[in-house]
């Protein structure tokens, strides 16, 4: 370590990142108190802290924000919290420019500083947010351990050794750790400023999602197009699933390596493909789909994390501006017959969606829900519920 960061470590810091190549960033620490390890990456939404913090698919993560200012406008009890539980169920760290300024909105009910706090996140500001993107975009995304000591006796060395002996992501099945447990029901649907979250009182389709993970507002736009859902573990058995009697099936969004998740819910993943229902996969559900279908993963090195990445559907030929979180990716040259590329990124033109040829199998990379981000992509809900209509048509 250098003596610079000793003597700046000894004088003010509260907080520090180190990653696992011994490189340290100091600054002041906010909410939880403690270390915190995971994967270090950077996310380029403007908008939408609560909601990125709170996604399941972030566990095991820590998340630095490119835009200066976060925490400005407070947090509230019913905005989009994607997952109910803190802890290890989401983000574990956030980093950011800017000090916490006082929240200025109508409905903001607590500040940002203690709401990290609740949910068990630290924090960390005041550090070179930039000069940290600039060595993720150029070493890729790090293995990390972020620290808020409030006293300021902060241990560089354990630190650095912390986040070189954290696991890492690949090959962690870390759905299972995420999912909800207990099946539930949602019929609730998307927020509006007038009357705030809708209900489905007459629903026309009834789905299985199997939760992986699965961020509410999925739940909700599902809702908004007449699906009530029907929640249940990626442990559940095709069994369990077809007993419920589902129009179609939901694989979610969730953390960690789809190799490692495949391995438990692999059987059933591929009964479902094989009972010929609709299929619809978000982000993790997508790159399981793939694996089911005998296509192949991989790390990515930066992964994309925003709510500003554009993406063509390769259908209709127009291109979304959608919200993106992952770090792993479907090689599309891994696809087998019959089944095809859907949409595409095009920020470096990875896959984000496949189709399977003549079959109710729909799957993208991308987030449709938004929450946060455009809602661009909102179209694909529907395109889920015409493929259910059309299979209970017989045709
Ligand atoms: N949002 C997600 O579902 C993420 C999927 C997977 N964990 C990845 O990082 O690629």
């Amino acid at each position: 370590m250098s003596y610079l960061a000793k003597t700046q470590a000894a004088t003010s810091a509260t907080g520090a990142i180190a990653l696992a190549d011994g490189t340290v960033f100091l600054g002041h620490g906010a909410g939880a108190a403690g270390v915190r390890t995971g994967e270090l990456c950077f996310n380029t939404a403007i908008t939408g802290y609560q909601e990125i913090l709170t996604d399941p698919s972030y566990a095991s993560q820590i998340v630095l924000f490119t835009f200066p200012h976060i925490g400005n406008v407070g947090t509230n009890d019913e905005d989009h919290e994607e997952s109910s539980e803190p802890g290890s169920h989401a983000a574990r760290g956030a980093i950011f420019r800017e000090p916490i300024t006082a929240p200025s909105n109508w409905r903001s009910t607590n500040t940002f500083d203690s709401w990290l706090k609740k949910r068990g996140i630290a924090g960390l500001f005041g550090v070179d947010t930039r000069a940290i993107t600039r060595l993720i975009r150029e070493k890729g995304m790090q293995k990390a351990a972020i620290c808020h000591q409030p006293d300021g006796n902060i241990d560089l060395d354990a630190l650095i050794e912390a986040a070189r002996a954290w696991e890492g992501l690949e090959t962690a099945d870390l759905a299972a750790d995420v999912d909800t447990g207990a099946d539930f029901e949602n019929s609730e649907s998307l927020w509006l400023p007038e009357t705030g979250y809708g209900h489905l009182d007459k629903p026309a389709f009834h789905v299985v999602v199997v939760d992986f993970g699965v961020k509410k507002n999925i739940l909700r736009n599902l809702a908004n197009v007449g699906i009530r859902a029907t929640v249940v573990n990626g442990d559940a058995s095709f069994e369990d699933i077809a007993a419920l009697k589902p129009d179609g099936i939901v694989f979610s969004n969730g953390p960690g390596d789809p190799a490692a998740t495949i391995k438990r819910s692999g059987d059933m993943i591929r009964a479902v493909i094989d009972s010929g229902l609709p299929i619809l996969g978000i982000c993790l559900g997508h790159q399981l789909l793939a694996l089911a279908l005998g296509a192949k993963t991989m790390k990515m090195a930066q992964g994309h994390h925003g709510a500003n990445h554009p993406v063509k559907d390769l259908s209709t030929g127009k291109v979304e501006i959608v919200s993106m979180n992952h770090g792993f990716t479907v090689d599309p040259a891994t696809l087998p017959t019959g089944v095809e590329e859907s949409h595409r990124s095009l920020f470096d033109g990875t896959n984000s969606g496949l189709a399977v040829k003549d079959r109710p199998i729909i799957s993208v990379q991308h987030h449709p829900e938004a929450s946060p981000g455009p809602q661009d992509s909102f179209y694909l809900f529907q395109r889920f519920a015409d493929l259910m209509t059309q299979h209970r048509a017989g045709k």
